[in-house]
């Protein structure tokens, strides 16, 4: 018997590609393989370029399959090469580079490449368009040297473009054929709203035009329409649609329309040559987004390793636009006809949209902005064209009012083992089930690490979360269950509840009464029980402050040299020159060593010894900033309506009432603010805990942002009009958070646990629900006083903490 293994040819180092790769890996498949691709680059998340654009994700973060995986697994690869023919009489291909490769099964995935318009100018310097990483690269470089950009193309990637290159700082204006975004996907309510929502965000839009030629000299500097009119741009973004990669194919004799034609197994009218991805067209269908073509290669990948399939008959697609803050979905059929019937909800005032569409009794499509948390469902009743009920009606035009978790499960139970629930990464239902159970995994973040759902757009979230809860059933409780350190097997909802019901009211009662493992507890419950029972008896509670992290017991960050920092308050980011002199005069006398302005707008005086702090504080006079503690520790304003002509809200004023109004409190890690009076968003609203954006007509609150090691973009969570519901709305989501997360959880995590739809819905939607929660936010705050101000009352505490020789550690 032969032990020569056939030769296996992939063609385009993409997501397609590999992804069937990885499908033969998986299914054991026995190949001597090689690969060639054009790009000089390892196997990469191409819908990740969009992240990578606007800064959030840095090419490395984006590589699915590194070096070391191609020889892992014994795969020949040859990046930087171009296949410029193929001999399917001698079964080999040619390379750019002379290579002659031969194969006994070769797969096509080449991919597409953009359109761009044939019009005079295209060629000119500052005209690209977006599909890889050289592409990503040169429009970063042109936002550090020019201001005006246009994108032509109002799609999913011309919007997501544009949406990159405002955050880099461009003035951006995307240029549309049609009256409608987004035409291809969403219908006029929709599409409406979308525009209203981007424009929000700082995208301008120049609709209904056709762009006839690129003017200037050799660099672009601007745009000429059909009607005449005109636009001035350095830089332009071609993204009017994509043209499959066919050249090499239709070149060898292939059957090629628009894309290579295949049958429902991938193959191509040639013998032992296949075609998966973007290249391929499939019943006269061309995709262009990665659920169908992991769809593809499963089919084909199964097919190569011998193991019975299914065909490929096709996929009903589902897209959701990656621009944070804008949550647009649509699936299926979205333009509603005389065949049709419609359901559909439309609030302007929460500007959400929600439109289901049946023929027949079946449904075929949805539509949906603002409100996106139905999308994973209703992605999948659109697939099987399931039968609408009062169920399904009641769960998606929220009309329900019970036992949503069990309908979850039970769908979850009805989902075919082979069925794509994680589209961007091609991860079935059975191998998130197999990991949860062959594993033990009994995390979403554990069944993203393992099988790569959830890694991309995270639309996918709600049903691997779904998957979890019914493989695990009731163990899914139990594993979630650990105890908050290894003095107890208690966790942190089973320790609050116990307080309150046993009235728990010191550190060490709730270690005795709840049965601690150690009598004196450990560095990571003491802190944890001491903010616990802060949190449920505000004005009863007397701090343990031995219980604290030094910092906070001391008010002061210590350094590494064993010095200590002092940041004064400053509200909202804003001085005077008084306080300026002040901190100039106290930094000489004291001898401070740098004074730095901090990432949140303050002065950080560094290089302070110990036992001068109470005098430096006592001669600074000003409020401590809290720059140690977990608390509120500033709130970053851009100048806002006072003084920028963009600005539409006052967001120094605003920034310095929050401040002034919640500094001081407890929180169970440190909290971040920022208020911006325009969408331009010069403070950073995205990676705050709460972000405050002005627009015309009031404010626009996101949550959930940090910009530290585990980096998570804002999620918008509510609109409100007036500075009042501002407030309102950010005293409750704090008190919130400051009752529900647990100790040194920062809001990134706690929005990812506790879902944005709970939070909303007891902050936004439950108006008795946020007034208590305000009720118990000002009891607390009414019990608040500055550190150093009592402190500098107090001559004992003071010489014990500073002016001891002992070390305070
Ligand atoms: C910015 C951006 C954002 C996107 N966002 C999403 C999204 O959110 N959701 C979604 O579903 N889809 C999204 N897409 C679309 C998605 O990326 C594509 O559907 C997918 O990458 C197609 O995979 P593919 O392997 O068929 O083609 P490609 O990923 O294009 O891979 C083809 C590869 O083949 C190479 N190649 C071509 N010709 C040759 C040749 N002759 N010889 C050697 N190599 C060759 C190409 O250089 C390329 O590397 C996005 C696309 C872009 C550009
Ligand atoms: N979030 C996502 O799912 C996502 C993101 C980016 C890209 N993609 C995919 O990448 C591919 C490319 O995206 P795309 O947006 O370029 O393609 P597209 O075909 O989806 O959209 C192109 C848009 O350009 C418009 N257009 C066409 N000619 C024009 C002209 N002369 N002037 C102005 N506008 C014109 C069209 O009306 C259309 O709305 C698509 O397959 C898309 O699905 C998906
Ligand atoms: S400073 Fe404020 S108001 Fe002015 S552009 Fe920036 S975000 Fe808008
Ligand atoms: S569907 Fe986008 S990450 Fe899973």
């Amino acid at each position: 018997m032969s032990t020569t293994r056939e030769k296996l040819v992939v063609v385009g180092n993409g997501m397609a590609g590999i992804g069937m790769l990885e499908q033969i890996i998986k299914l054991g498949g026995r190949y001597d393989i090689q690969v060639i691709g054009s790009e000089p680059h390892p196997n990469y998340n191409r819908i990740m370029l969009s992240y990578v654009l606007e800064g959030t994700k840095t090419i490395d973060d984006i590589v699915l399959n590194d070096w070391s995986w191609y020889e892992q697994h014994g795969i020949q690869l040859h990046t930087g090469t171009t296949v410029t023919r193929i001999d399917a009489e001698a079964r080999k291909i040619l390379t750019d580079t002379g290579l002659e490769i031969p194969y006994d099964k070769l797969i096509i995935a080449t991919g597409s490449k953009p359109f761009m318009l044939p019009i005079p100018g295209i060629d000119k310097d500052g005209v690209v368009g977006f599909r890889d990483i050289a592409d990503c690269q040169r429009m970063k470089e042109a936002a550090s040297s020019y201001r005006k950009a246009a994108v032509i193309g109002g799609g999913l990637l011309g919007l997501e473009a544009a949406k990159g290159l405002v955050s880099l700082g461009m003035d951006v204006t995307v240029v549309h054929l049609m009256e409608d975004l987004m035409e291809r996907q969403l219908d006029h309510n929709a599409s409406s709203m979308l525009q209203a929502e981007l424009e929000r965000q700082g995208i301008k839009f120049a609709m209904g035009k056709q762009t006839v030629e690129l003017t200037g000299d050799q660099r672009v500097n601007g745009l000429l329409f059909k009607d005449g009119s005109r636009l001035d741009a350095d830089f332009v973004v071609m993204a009017v649609g994509i043209q499959p990669n066919t050249a090499v194919a239709a070149g060898s004799g292939m059957k090629v329309n628009r894309g290579i034609v295949v049958d429902d197994y991938m193959q191509t009218s040639l013998p032992d040559v296949y075609a998966v991805g973007e290249c391929v067209e499939h019943r006269g269908v061309c995709y262009g987004l990665v659920a169908p073509l992991f769809e593809q290669g499963l089919v084909l990948a199964k097919r190569l390793c011998g193991v019975d399939t299914k065909p490929y008959e096709g996929s009903v697609v589902a897209t959701k636009l990656k621009i944070s803050g804008v949550d647009v979905f649509s699936a299926g059929e979205f333009m509603d006809t005389d065949e049709h019937t419609v359901i559909s909800a439309k609030d302007d005032w929460k500007r959400t949209y929600k439109k289901v569409l049946l023929r027949g009794n079946q449904i075929v499509g949805a539509v949906l902005f603002g409100d996106v948390s139905e999308a994973a469902n209703l992605q999948k009743l659109v697939r099987q064209q399931a039968e609408m009920n009062d169920e399904i009606y009641g769960s998606i035009m929220g009309t329900d009012c019970c036992g949503g978790g069990t309908k979850k499960a039970a769908s979850v139970e009805t989902m075919a083992d082979d069925e794509i629930v994680c589209g961007c990464n091609g991860v079935t239902k059975q191998a998130i089930v197999q990991a949860i159970t062959e594993q033990g995994l009994t995390t979403v973040d554990e069944i993203k690490a393992c099988t790569g759902a959830t890694r991309s757009c995270g639309g996918c979230k709600p049903v691997v979360e779904d998957i979890l809860k019914y493989v695990l059933g009731d163990g899914f409780a139990a594993a979630a269950k650990k105890g908050i350190c290894g003095c107890t097997t208690m966790d942190r909802d089973e320790i609050v509840a116990e307080i309150k019901t046993k009235g728990l009211r010191t550190i060490r009662e709730v270690m005795h009464v709840l049965g601690w493992s150690q009598e004196e507890g450990c560095s990571k419950c003491r802190p944890a029980l001491n903010y616990y029972l802060g949190m449920i008896y505000p004005d009863t509670y007397e701090d343990e402050a031995e219980s604290r992290f030094v910092n906070e017991r001391m008010s002061a960050n210590i350094q590494k040299d064993g010095t200590f920092t002092v940041v004064p308050r400053m509200y909202g980011g804003v001085t005077t020159p008084e306080d300026l002199k002040r901190i100039a005069d106290v930094s000489l006398k004291y001898d401070v060593k740098v004074v730095k302005v901090t990432g949140g707008q303050r002065l950080d005086l560094i290089g302070v010894k110990k036992e001068d702090l109470p005098k430096v504080w006592e001669e600074l006079d000003m409020p401590s900033g809290y720059a140690y503690a977990k608390s509120l520790r500033t709130v970053k304003t851009c100048v806002g309506s006072q003084f920028c002509r963009f600005g539409t809200q006052d967001s120094m004023s605003m920034g310095e009432l929050l401040e002034r109004k919640f500094e001081r409190l407890d929180f169970p890690a440190k909290l971040k603010l920022a208020v911006n009076g325009c969408p331009r968003n010069c403070a950073e609203s995205s990676t705050k805990d709460i972000g405050i954006v002005g627009n015309d007509g009031g404010w626009e609150i996101f949550i959930g942002g940090n910009g530290g090691i585990k980096a998570r973009l804002a999620d918008s969570f509510s609109k409100v009009k007036s500075d009042d519901e501002l407030v309102e709305i950010c005293g409750a989501v704090m008190q919130l958070y400051r009752e529900t997360a647990n100790y040194l959880e920062r809001t990134s995590e706690w929005v990812e646990r506790l879902g944005l739809d709970t939070i909303r819905a007891q902050v936004v939607e439950d108006a008795a629900n946020r007034k208590a929660l305000m009720e118990r936010i000002e009891l607390a705050l009414a019990q608040v006083e500055d550190p150093w101000k009592k402190l500098l009352r107090n001559p004992h505490k003071r010489g014990m903490l500073f002016e001891h020789k002992e070390p305070v550690l």
